[in-house]
């Protein structure tokens, strides 16, 4: 067999989004003399900005796209190829890219991320939403569109149903509330109001210790209409580009054809039973559609027995890991979810590869306190943290779990509301003994804990409740709770001074 020019670096480093930057630029600095390579098959690269800590585990930054010639420029061991990862030979420790070149390795990093996990595969009525391309095609589309379906009740759900306008919204959810990736139904209930038209009653500060909500049956649709005038100031192929940065909708304009009001119709415990184009919509002998004299372009059917006509479906249903590329001729462990299982030092199962953000499944045993979510944050951490493990198994340095895998924490904002989340937030693997402590005041703020033997193991904390830190510590030290019972929430009770 003819022998490849393989050009061979010391750290070779997959994907330009921000795990994949996060990861070399923690190996440049950290091993200036090492020869270091991020292969990515977009043209741009993440870059994360104007970093904070806001916490012990609470971070808050900016992603920016930058040409990939402002990481070369700050990093002169750095070189950065333009080109999607084809193969893997783990053996010989060497990657082909799409244009037929090789590259070796001593270590590699696979930063490849994921993309939309789609209702349809190769049906042109549904979309996915990750990188700018797809955000662009999403805003076209909506431009001349009346009606969507959004399927899904995660992160992205929640950001287009709230920000869309100019358009008629079918958000059909799997669950009895709304956001369930994120919320339970106490807090799908406060969030709720933000979707309709009528400013919430005046606010009253409620407290109750076990709470229950009541929650819509599964044939149940519920129609929130809001007034654009009334909103408080508000702000898929493996080689697509990188996943979008906050705020990614405050650059767009997301405005359906039609003028004035948004109206979201929420149909809950339903899933997609099938998907009809127009003419099979037309031709389709089955008797569950609900008849309407306007023609669509595509037609959702909901296992609620609902068929609604619209100009297109997001499929907001989740990420699956970009793993194939890799997987392929190796033997890589890989996870139920498709990513490519890693150790607590970011080592996949096979020798000299790393991987880390959405790609990869965090195997380790994790801290009580900690989960993995396919967030920014631990793309971020991950990233670092595998360019670390990086370096310091080349020069044979130990190296401990980096502090950031503790506790899960993530801060961002849905509906217009600043949203922490820390812990056990939703009382994930808890035994069935846990308590939880909720005070809301309608439209300001909802603060739900999640307490196991007396001890805070969780918390949400929905408006500026300016309790993060406190609760954090609260969480980190596991104190003892029980001597102050319901004084914890209690809202004439400074809770900062009570624990200094
Ligand atoms: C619409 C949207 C909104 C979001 N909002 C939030 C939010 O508010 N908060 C939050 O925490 N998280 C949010 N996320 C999730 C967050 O963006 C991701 O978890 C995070 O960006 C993942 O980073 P990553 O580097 O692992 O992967 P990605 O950003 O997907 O980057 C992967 C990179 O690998 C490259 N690549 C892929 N395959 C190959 C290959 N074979 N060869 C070479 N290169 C390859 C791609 O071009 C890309 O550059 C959001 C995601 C989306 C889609
Ligand atoms: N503010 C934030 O933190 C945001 C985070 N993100 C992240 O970006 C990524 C992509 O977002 P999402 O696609 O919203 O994923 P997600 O994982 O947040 O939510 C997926 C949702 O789809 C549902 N679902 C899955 N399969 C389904 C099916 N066949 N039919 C109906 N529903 C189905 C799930 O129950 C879940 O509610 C996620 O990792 C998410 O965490 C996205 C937007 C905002």
């Amino acid at each position: 067999m003819e022998e490849k020019e393989v050009k061979t670096f010391q750290f070779v480093v997959v994907g330009g989004g921000i795990a994949g930057v996060t990861c070399v630029e923690q190996l440049s600095s950290q091993t200036p003399c090492a020869d270091v390579a991020l292969i990515t098959a977009g043209p741009h690269i993440k870059a994360v900005t104007n970093y904070r800590q806001m916490s012990r585990t609470l971070e808050e930054f900016d992603v920016e796209e930058q040409p990939s010639s402002i990481l070369q420029e700050k990093f002169p061991n750095l070189s950065v190829i333009h080109s999607a990862v084809r193969s893997l030979d783990t053996k010989s420790h060497r990657v082909q890219t799409a244009d037929g070149r090789y590259f070796g390795y001593n270590k590699l990093c696979i930063c490849s991320g994921g993309r939309p996990k789609l209702l349809s595969q190769d049906n042109p009525h549904v979309l996915g939403i990750r990188d700018t391309d797809s955000a662009q095609e999403f805003q076209k589309r909506l431009s001349n569109a009346r009606r969507i379906v959004v399927v899904g009740n995660g992160g992205i759900a929640l950001e287009l149903v709230y920000e869309v306008e100019g358009c008629d919204v079918i958000w059909a959810v799997k669950d009895k509330s709304i956001g369930n990736t994120f919320f339970d139904a106490g807090a799908a209930q406060f969030l709720i109001p933000s979707l309709e038209a009528d400013k919430p009653a005046a606010a009253a500060p409620c407290k109750r210790l076990r709470y229950t909500t009541e929650e819509p049956t599964p044939e149940a649709a519920q129609t929130f209409t809001a007034d654009r005038h009334s909103r408080g100031g508000s702000s898929a192929s493996t080689e697509s580009g990188s996943a979008l940065g906050p705020d990614w909708h405050q650059g767009i304009i997301l405005k359906g054809s039609e003028q004035v009001t948004r109206r979201v119709s929420v149909e809950y415990q339903c899933e997609v039973e099938n998907i009809f184009t127009s003419k099979d919509h037309l031709t389709s002998s089955q008797g569950t559609h609900r008849h309407e004299n306007e023609s669509w372009p595509v037609y959702i059917q909901l296992t609620n027995g609902k068929t609604f006509g619209c100009d297109f479906i997001v499929s907001a249903t989740g990420v699956v890991p970009n793993s194939e590329p890799f997987i392929n001729g190796n033997t890589f462990a890989v996870a139920e979810d498709g990513g490519l299982c890693v150790d607590d030092h970011m080592l996949t199962s096979e020798p000299d590869v790393y991987a880390a953000g959405d790609v990869c499944t965090a195997c380790w045993e994790h801290s009580p306190l900690w989960q993995q979510m396919r967030l920014w944050t631990q793309a971020r951490q991950m990233g670092w943290y595998a360019g670390r493990c990086m370096a310091a198994h080349a020069s044979t340095q130990p190296i401990e779990l980096d502090f950031c895998f503790e506790l899960f924490s993530h801060v961002t904002r849905f509906f217009n509301y600043k949203v922490v989340l820390l812990g056990k937030f939703n009382g994930q693997g808890l035994e069935r003994d846990h308590e939880l402590l909720v005070r809301c005041t309608k439209g300001h703020e909802y603060v739900k804990v999640i307490l196991s033997r007396g001890r805070m193991v969780g918390a949400v904390l929905i408006g500026e409740t300016d309790l993060e830190e406190t609760f954090e510590n609260l969480i980190l030290n596991q104190m003892d709770l029980t001597p102050y019972g319901e004084d914890l929430l209690n809202p004439n009770i400074d809770i900062e001074d009570y624990f200094d």
